[in-house]
């Protein structure tokens, strides 16, 4: 890579908790938590703002809960969003390790573990040059950390929201049920709504659109793939308004 400046300042990266889990069924991989940490390093080395919302399918789904009978939907939500923390938790000490400074903020208020989400004050950290990771989705249930992630990357003015996941961008169809799936490099947010394509909640989708902030979908396992996005290589699809 060239000396080229990122073309993103402030960024709000999305990883998900099965992202975490690497290869494993549940719980945190401590590889792939290194692996994360060290490109996030690398970004904040480049002056990137980096603020992540952590997903935590890989501990508990508030609606798979319920089905299994175990709890009620609310509570099997609550839960959920108490996995996001633990994830956060794992996150922060990973990044620290690695000397960066990083703040966990937290929708639901959990006394001394983490501070309360403010976004003023995530902005000023994020000025500071310290990544914040931001847990416990928005503090409601029937959310995803999807809507958490767009909501929080509109509200700490990020210039791009990074769903990191585990294809390598929107497909015309779901790619992991269809082998004649056909990728897209760009698309609008009024495609994904009317296709339903299926990458991100499309509550989620739907706030992008409204408040014009563009999302880049790519695959997370992919060496230097959040760097490319980041210095506006090609890289997954990018999904915007026009
Ligand atoms: N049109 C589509 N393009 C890409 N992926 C899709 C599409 N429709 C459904 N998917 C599925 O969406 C998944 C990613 O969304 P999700 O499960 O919410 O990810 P994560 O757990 O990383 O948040 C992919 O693994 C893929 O199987
Ligand atoms: O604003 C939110 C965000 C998350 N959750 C709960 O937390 C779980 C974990 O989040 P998600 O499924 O989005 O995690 P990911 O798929 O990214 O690992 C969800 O299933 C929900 O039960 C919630 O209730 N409200």
């Amino acid at each position: 890579m060239s000396d080229k400046a990122p073309r993103y300042q402030r960024i709000l990266l999305k990883l998900s908790g099965e992202a975490l889990a690497g290869k494993n069924d549940m719980g945190i991989d401590s590889g792939v938590l290194d692996s994360m940490s060290l490109a996030i390093a690398h970004l904040v080395g480049l002056g990137v703002q980096v603020g992540i919302v952590v997903g935590g399918g890989n501990l508990y789904r508030g609606a798979a809960l319920q089905k299994q009978g175990l709890v009620g939907r609310v509570t099997g939500d609550q839960m959920g969003m108490l996995a996001t923390v633990m994830n956060g938790l794992a996150m922060r000490d990973a990044l620290e390790r690695r000397n960066i400074k990083c703040r966990l903020m937290s929708a639901l208020p959990i006394g001394e573990v983490t501070e309360n989400y403010s976004s003023r004050n995530a902005i000023r950290y994020l000025q500071n040059n310290e990544v914040c990771v931001f847990v416990a989705g928005t503090g409601n249930p029937f959310f995803t950390t999807d809507t958490a992630a767009c909501l929080r990357g509109i509200e700490i003015e990020a210039n791009l929201i990074l769903k990191a996941t585990k294809v390598d961008g929107v497909y015309n169809k779901d790619p992991n049920t269809h082998e004649d799936a056909v990728k897209y490099d760009e698309l609008t947010f009024d495609q994904v709504l009317d296709q339903k394509l299926g990458v991100m909640d499309l509550t989620a989708i739907a706030l992008l659109r409204e408040h014009n902030v563009p999302l880049q979908v790519f695959d997370m396992a992919k060496p230097n793939a959040l760097l490319h996005v980041v210095m506006g290589d090609s890289e997954g699809t990018k999904v915007i308004n026009h």
